[in-house]
């Protein structure tokens, strides 16, 4: 079984999750984000549980400290593994992030900038007069000096990322792309073997695996093309 795979719920409704729960039993890690939460709500939340699946709720909390801290104290009661804050939210946002997690076995990831955004993005759209790297890094970083558990990164900087913030902080890298798989509104992407040499601890996978003709295949594909790496 592959325990660095976290496959997202990229769905709009309960009996759509259910059924790729179904269908990827060999899935443990799941993700569920914006789409299938505001959708659906907490029972997605319920049912992996009941399944014995890890939870990564990606929720990308970006506001002030105090909102912030009630969402984070809401999300942590669920039990869930994991939980994204984007790391632009700021110093005392995610100090705050951390009081609401405390005393629960959720760890916070900070989103350090989406792998769907690129250089030319960066520079001219958000004016960020950083290279790009530069700024994923100063965001990683950041986020662990505040303490935060780990951040989410393309595997085109976690080596970088990780020399300088060590192997206690965890690294979950989406933009990963099986060779010949369609890369859609991804801009920084690797294929999985090389995201887990680079050094990320989980790579999140979605529509590689969920829209394939034959998912099981796709992610049995991808387990043999990571176990090269091992
Ligand atoms: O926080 C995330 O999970 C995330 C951050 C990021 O920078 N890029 C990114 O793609 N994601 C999520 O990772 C998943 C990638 O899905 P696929 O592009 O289908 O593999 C989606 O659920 C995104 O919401």
């Amino acid at each position: 079984m592959n325990d660095k795979i976290i496959v997202p719920l990229d769905v709009p409704t309960l009996d759509g999750a259910i059924a790729l729960l179904d269908r990827l039993p060999q899935v443990s890690f799941w993700k569920v984000g914006l789409e299938l939460f505001i959708s659906t709500g907490t029972d997605i939340l319920k049912i992996l549980k009941e399944r014995d699946k890890r939870i990564f709720l990606d929720l990308k909390l970006h506001d002030i400290p105090n909102t912030v801290a009630g969402a984070c104290r809401a999300a942590a009661k669920h039990d869930v593994d994991f939980l994204t804050i984007h790391a632009t939210a700021g110093r005392a946002a995610l100090q705050a992030a951390l009081d609401g997690v405390r005393g629960s076995k959720t760890q916070l990831l900070a989103v350090t900038l989406l792998t769907s955004l690129d250089a030319r993005e960066l520079a001219f759209d958000l004016k960020v007069p950083l290279e790009l790297p530069e700024y994923a890094l100063h965001m990683a970083l950041l986020a662990e000096e505040t303490g935060i558990h780990g951040a989410v990164c393309s595997p085109r900087e976690v080596s970088q990322l990780q020399r300088v913030c060590g192997d206690d902080f965890t690294f979950v890298c989406p933009g990963v792309r099986p060779t010949g798989s369609a890369i859609g509104d991804q801009r920084r992407v690797m294929t999985p073997s090389q995201a887990l040499k680079a050094g990320a601890t989980y790579l999140v996978i979605g529509r590689p695996i969920t829209a394939a003709s034959d998912p099981i295949a796709a992610w049995e594909q991808i387990c043999q093309e990571m176990e090269s790496v091992s």
